[in-house]
């Protein structure tokens, strides 16, 4: 039997016990809402006896089981999906490359148009500030005009932005369309992963919204290679790189033009006719009766049950179940913020450099390679999520990144003990600023942003070493002595390090570099915006997403914009042990609170949330939940409507 096969069984016979279970449950709290279980047990039951008469036409077990593996190719999921999906996740690969086209495109900006840092910054934490607000008021957007408005206005305002962007003249021009993007990234974010969602069917909907994941670092790494591949042009390469977002935007905005609108919005919506037809083309042969239904019934339910008066977030907060969805959905993003991929992503170069790769040039570069890296092992989270589930993926992922954060600590620790020390101390020129040469190792220079370390090499070791000012213009020489100019370099021997010490120990830092990634990316990079996208009822969703998106680009602002300072104070060993601290908690929290949504319904879940916070951890596995229900004899294909023979 074919594996694809296979799964398509487990999954059948998992929805088959699953309506078992929830019809059982029903019927203890004697209610008509059964008849969704019912229904879909009698298609079920039809299709199945379909299989049966082929197997009795064709004799034998064998033709049996090939009469089940056409049914369930055929019960295949409709192209369209995935082309829905595509085309959604255009807003991740436009969120991973509005953030990361920045660094490189600030190189030729702060020359060309003479920013200082408070521009700099400001040009580089709009976007993510503008992102976090839009994010928080993205769920008021999707719950009244819808999940397809909302990414429309997303995809407009990215176009508008870098067109903006790539005309701009001054840097206020250049604010304003890092903002406008900013408010499409916030939008984007909290939107993608709530439609490809909805649109899902249960058994690939980790792996669609994972996708989303894939395409905001495949985003990024576009983004660095861009970056490097522009950097070339010094005069207004930046106008291309800015610019270049608004062909995915565009492409994104036309296509939505056609796509339709989340079926379970228009459920809600009362618009049950128009969510009907897009169900069941999103669906092809499959029946939808069971899916229609038991979203409506939801619906209902969920109105008696929470009722509808008052602002979704206090509802939210009131009600104990999507109270604790909401915590552990907000908890999970600030862990994957606390855990500081960004400021990994963003000092790649730096840490690359620390290990032994001393041209500058290649940083930009170097900084392809690791987001290559995340890309690629985000493609295996996309592998993973639909075999492994979420919660052991979550939780395997983020140990792996807290024993990387501890190599890289360790790594720095390391190289702060052996930092050489600086053996010689130029008198500053006339006018010049004379304060880095105070420093008496080159540890303590690294860590001034103004200073830069300027060494000779004899043989391994370190010698004739000075620490001075750094040239404002361009941080790959020195503003003044032997490290000033390419020339000098040649003609003295010497060597310049900004950022950074030469050490021994520097492939530690390597080391644990790649395997921060390794381990990241599968699991912490997509699984918060997986989780999200599933563990809040329909009612509740639109918010619940936009307060985890809105927390997720609140830290990503707090954890990069404080790692320059935390590093100044704590040292970079400090800053790496403190984000392994993050992680550590962030560890005992998914162990005790994230439960496993693989599978489930999207109506399903709201009930794991039912007991207590950090209990959820324990309904870790479905299985037993659904072999209690239901026993198959015979071959795994057999969806028998003999039920006595085959079902127990
Ligand atoms: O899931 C994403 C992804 O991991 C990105 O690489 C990172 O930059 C984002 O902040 C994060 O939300």
């Amino acid at each position: 039997m074919s594996r694809k096969a296979s799964e398509n069984v487990e999954y059948t016979l998992r929805s088959l016990s699953s309506l078992m279970g929830e019809r059982r449950r029903k019927q203890q709290e004697p209610d008509a809402a059964s008849a969704a279980g019912e229904r879909s047990l009698l298609a079920a039951a039809e299709s199945s006896a379909s299989l049966q008469s082929a197997g009795a036409g064709g004799g034998g077990v064998g033709d049996l089981e090939r009469a089940a593996r056409r049914q369930f190719q055929q019960d295949e999921t409709p192209a369209f999906v995935y082309v829905v999906a595509v085309f959604s996740a255009l807003g991740g690969f436009l969120f991973g490359y509005d953030t990361g086209v920045v660094s490189g495109a600030m190189l030729l900006l702060k020359r060309q148009l003479s920013l200082d840092a408070l521009w700099q910054e400001l040009l580089v934490s709009s976007t993510v500030g503008a992102a976090a607000v839009s994010a928080l008021a993205g769920g008021a957007l999707n719950g009244v005009f819808g999940r397809r408005a909302a990414i429309l206005l997303a995809s407009a305002l990215f176009t508008a932005g870098s067109a903006v962007l790539a005309a701009a003249n001054n840097k206020e021009t250049l604010l304003a369309g890092r903002l406008v993007v900013g408010l499409g990234i916030g939008i984007a974010s909290m939107t993608v992963p709530v439609y490809i969602a909805e649109v899902s069917p249960p058994n690939l909907r980790g792996r669609l919204v994972t996708i989303n994941t894939l395409f905001i670092t495949g985003g990024q790494f576009f983004a660095s290679v861009v970056d490097g591949a522009f950097s070339y042009l010094q005069k207004d390469g930046w106008r291309y790189m800015l610019g270049l977002a608004a062909i995915p935007a565009v492409i994104q905005f036309f296509g939505f033009l056609f796509l339709p609108e989340s079926p379970r919005w228009l459920i809600q919506k009362g618009q049950t006719q128009k969510a009907r037809r897009i169900l069941s083309q999103m669906r092809g042969n499959q029946t939808i009766d069971e899916e229609y239904d038991s979203i409506k019934n939801n619906i209902e339910e969920e109105e008696k049950e929470v009722g509808s008066a008052g602002p979704v977030i206090c509802r939210m907060l009131n009600y104990p179940p999507t109270r604790r969805a909401l915590i552990v959905g907000c908890g999970l993003q600030m862990f994957q913020q606390l855990s500081g991929i960004n400021t990994i992503m963003y000092y790649s170069a730096t840490i690359l450099q620390m290990s032994g790769v001393e041209d500058d040039r290649l940083a930009i570069w170097l900084a392809s390679v690791t987001a290559f890296t995340n890309f690629i092992f985000t493609l295996v989270g996309v592998w993973l999520v639909e075999k492994v589930g979420r919660r052991k993926l979550t939780f395997g992922s983020l140990a792996g990144t807290t024993v990387a954060l501890l190599v890289l600590a360790l790594g720095f620790l390391l190289s702060a003990q052996v930092s050489p020390r600086i053996t010689f101390k130029p008198v500053a020129p006339s006018g010049q600023n004379g304060t880095c040469t105070r420093y008496s190792y080159c540890n303590e220079c690294m860590l001034d942003p103004d200073c830069g370390f300027c060494y000779k090499m004899n043989k391994s070791t370190v010698i004739d070493s000075s620490c001075v000012p750094v040239n404002k213009a361009s941080t790959n020489e020195a503003a003044w002595g032997r490290c000033e100019n390419e020339t000098k370099f040649k003609t003295e021997e010497v060597f310049w390090a900004y950022n950074f010490c030469p050490t021994p120990y520097s492939w530690t830092a390597l080391l644990g570099l790649i395997l921060y990634l390794v381990f990241f990316a599968p699991g912490m990079g997509p699984m918060p915006w997986t989780v999200n996208s599933e563990i809040y009822p329909l009612w509740a969703r639109s918010t619940g997403n936009a307060c985890s998106s809105g927390i997720n680009w609140i830290f990503n602002v707090l954890v990069s914009l404080t790692f320059l300072h935390t590093a100044e104070y704590l040292t970079y060993y400090g800053a790496f042990f403190l984000y392994a601290g993050f992680a550590g908690v962030g560890l005992l929290f998914i162990y005790g609170c994230l439960p496993e949504t693989k599978g489930k319904k999207l109506e399903e879940i709201e009930s794991l949330f039912d007991n207590r916070l950090c209990t959820c951890g324990a309904s870790d596995s479905d299985e037993g939940r659904y072999i209690e229900y239901i026993r198959v004899k015979g071959s795994n294909y057999h969806l028998s409507d003999n039920d006595a023979s085959d079902v127990e």
